[in-house]
């Protein structure tokens, strides 16, 4: 893992991109070419799948699928008592922790408050009301490593905020453990695709796959850049790309710990990445020896290598105040603070998906069992967006229901404001409430 200083890693690692203008990464081009042809890029392949799922429907979930996942299955659809039959099979101490981590999940998402109301001190009714979205669709992870956590981290919240229809989509083979998963939390369909054709798949609908309103689910720069140009078919919970982490240490951290979660994150996609901010040259050393030494050990060595080479390293920070504005500015996904007052430190960053406190508080907790979702905004977005919560499958109506007498004196405020912008009509309107009834 290399060091860099500020400013090196201002000008590379630090830098942010937009997501579809990105450097894509040598191994990400060769195969997305050789599955599309010299020169395509990510986004025009990206773009050729969501328009052949438009047109063809299962014919084309079926021609990816195979081209690009070697499914040999002939239905997108996995029959329910697969779910049911993978949960009966699973060995029961596992069948327990997932019960474990699905119960404080549902348990953290039942605190966050969700109220319709309405006030009578502004001349009559007025409110907000909460309604649930009808149709859901949950994209799980399943290429680099299936993630039955994920099904809980989306499908949880869905179900706390009302959701009546939840529908999966994940890669096939589905593992057993996902299956199990959409049985415990009740998934009304579960389709294995993966992919930009999966997320086509749900905005558009085809003869197997169920339309839906909206698609949460993190996944990776496919599905990122499918759910980007699908943004106005189909609600969509945000940029959930590949996974981010950046841990802000001072001398006081644990070199082993902070190492361990830096490949914890690297491990999951090439194009993770897993960034230390510190102003402790010899932590940094410390944890450069130990990432060497721990990922000799690990089994997800060659992706976790190339993630490190690609968009990993130490910076070298003049103080923890420089690398809370750095951390800050680069608006990580996962923010993990293993200095002496991390509650301090927090107070001094804005952007973070998720901060974590303490050598303790480590970010694979909030992957499995913390409580908040797992599912949380990368490629800078979590400056303007937060991690998948029960908010994200409610939407609200404005309530107006004014008395005569209000209407009729707002309605001459209304009427010089539509003068005010030529519109007639509008005018006419507000006025035609002026004359008695
Ligand atoms: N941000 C978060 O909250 C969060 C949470 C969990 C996982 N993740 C991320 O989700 C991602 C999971 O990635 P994954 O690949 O394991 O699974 P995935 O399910 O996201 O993607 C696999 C699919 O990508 C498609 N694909 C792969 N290469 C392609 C190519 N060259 N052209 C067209 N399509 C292609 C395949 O059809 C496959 O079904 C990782 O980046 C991980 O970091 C993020
Ligand atoms: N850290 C991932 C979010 O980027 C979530 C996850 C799932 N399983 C393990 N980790
Ligand atoms: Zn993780």
């Amino acid at each position: 893992m290399k060091i860099f200083s500020v400013e090196e890693a201002k000008k590379t690692i630090l830098n942010r991109k937009a997501l579809n203008r990105i450097d894509y990464s040598p191994l990400t081009i060769q195969r997305t070419e050789a599955y599309f042809g010299k020169g395509v890029t990510p986004p025009q392949a990206v773009e050729i799948i969501l328009n052949s799922i438009e047109a063809e429907g299962d014919a084309a979930l079926i021609k990816w699928s195979k081209l690009l996942d070697r499914f040999e299955g002939d239905s997108i659809l996995v029959p329910q008592e697969k779910l049911k039959e993978a949960w009966n099979n699973l060995p029961v101490e596992i069948q327990k922790v997932l019960q474990q981590a699905a119960d404080r999940i549902r348990a953290f998402h039942e605190k966050q408050p969700i109220q319709s109301w309405i006030s009578e001190d502004m001349g009559g009714m007025l409110g907000q009301r909460f309604t649930a979205i009808e149709r859901v669709g949950a994209y799980v992870p399943g290429g680099t490593a299936p993630l039955p956590s994920s099904l809980l981290m989306s499908v949880i919240p869905a179900k706390v905020a009302g959701v009546k229809e939840i529908y999966v989509a994940t890669p096939p083979e589905v593992d057993p453990s996902i299956l199990a998963a959409g049985y415990l939390c009740g998934v009304d369909a579960l389709y294995q695709v993966g992919g930009a054709q999966a997320i086509a798949a749900l905005a558009f609908g085809t003869e197997t796959v169920q339309r839906v309103d909206k698609i949460v689910g993190a996944g990776n720069l496919f599905v990122t850049l499918a759910k980007m140009q699908l943004f106005g078919t189909v609600g969509l919970d945000g940029i959930y790309g590949p996974t981010e982490t950046v841990v802000i240490a001072d001398s006081s951290a644990n070199p082993a710990w902070v190492a361990a979660d830096l490949l914890a994150q690297a491990e999951h996609d090439v194009q993770a990445t897993a960034i230390l901010l510190t102003p402790d040259m010899d932590l940094a050393r410390e944890v450069q020896k130990e990432v060497k030494e721990q990922t000799a050990k690990l089994s997800r060595a060659d992706i976790i290598e190339v993630s490190i080479d690609n968009a990993g390293g130490i910076v070298l920070v003049d103080s923890i105040d420089q690398a809370a504005q750095l951390g800050s500015d680069f608006a990580t996904e996962h923010l993990c603070l293993s200095v002496q007052d991390p509650e301090a430190l927090m107070d001094k960053i804005n952007n973070a998906g998720g901060f974590f406190l303490g050598d303790h508080s480590f970010e694979v907790l909030g992957d499995y069992v913390a409580g908040p979702s797992h599912v949380m905004p990368t490629g800078g977005s979590a400056r303007f967006n937060s991690p998948l919560n029960v908010l994200d499958f409610v939407k609200l109506s404005s309530v107006v229901g004014l008395e005569d007498s209000s209407a009729q004196e707002l309605g001459m405020i209304a009427a010089e404001l539509a003068d005010l912008e030529g519109l007639t009509a509008h005018a006419a309107a507000a006025r035609a409430r002026a004359v008695q009834k």
